[in-house]
């Protein structure tokens, strides 16, 4: 694990969004196409205001949410809405989205075709994820039902239960495909996150989920 300190969280998000570029660049030098997934919540806001600027192709690179909340695509809570709003805007607005979610139904209904939509595509070319100060990343929380089904699943995407500290069912990629990622990298801010992350160090994916991901990650940290 690579752990970076930043002087302020500017600077992570601008130092990030160059260094997921350069990452993208490098894959499409080899490759006919780049896939990043990309979390939820409130730190990848500022990457994504960076990144979707930078001059790439981007319509050779699919973007995917590392996991979606159950509500509709312009529900205030929806990754595919943070996403679309913040990231395939600019020069990214030439990438492609692979939603995980439709909006409505019952996650499970869409999962095979989300499943059959995503498979080709692996593995993940760039992953971006973030933590909860419970140590969970993606949708993969500590005690949720169907949390060990999610962390060791072949198959590249799951429907779990709605996490007790959470208002909606989630659906969310699985612990092999976020961990056999081509280029991880974890954004976290403040004291208690990191704080959470040593702790997680000594702990069984079971209990801290986000140590399923921790192998040759780079951590980036600001206060
Ligand atoms: O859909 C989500 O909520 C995210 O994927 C989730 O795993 C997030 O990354 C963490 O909760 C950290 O969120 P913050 O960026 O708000 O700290």
């Amino acid at each position: 694990m690579n752990f970076i300190k930043y002087a302020d969280r500017d600077l992570l998000a601008i130092d990030v969004a160059n260094i997921i570029a350069g990452k993208l660049k490098a894959t499409l030098l080899h490759e006919d196409y780049a896939t990043l997934a990309v979390p939820g919540g409130t730190t990848p806001g500022r990457i994504f205001d960076a990144l979707c600027a930078a001059t790439l192709d981007w319509d050779r690179v699919f973007v995917l949410p590392t996991d979606e909340r159950c509500v509709p695509p312009d529900h205030e809570r929806s990754n595919a809405r943070l996403i679309r709003e913040r990231l395939l805007v600019n020069r990214a607005a030439a990438a492609t989205f692979l939603p995980l979610y439709p909006g409505s139904g019952e996650p499970e209904d869409s999962l095979a075709e989300v499943e059959a939509m995503l498979t080709p595509r692996l593995p993940l070319s760039v992953l971006i994820l973030g933590m909860g100060e419970d140590m969970h990343t993606a949708s993969l929380f500590p005690g949720m039902e169907g949390l060990e089904a999610a962390l060791a699943a072949d198959s590249p995407v799951l429907a779990v239960a709605r996490p007790e500290t959470q208002p909606e069912p989630r659906v969310t990629l699985t612990g092999p495909v976020l961990n056999g990622a081509m280029s991880k990298h974890l954004i976290l801010k403040g004291p208690e996150k990191r704080a959470a992350l040593e702790r997680a160090l000594s702990m069984p994916p079971e209990e801290a989920p986000i140590a399923a991901v921790l192998d040759q990650i780079s951590v980036h940290w600001a206060e």
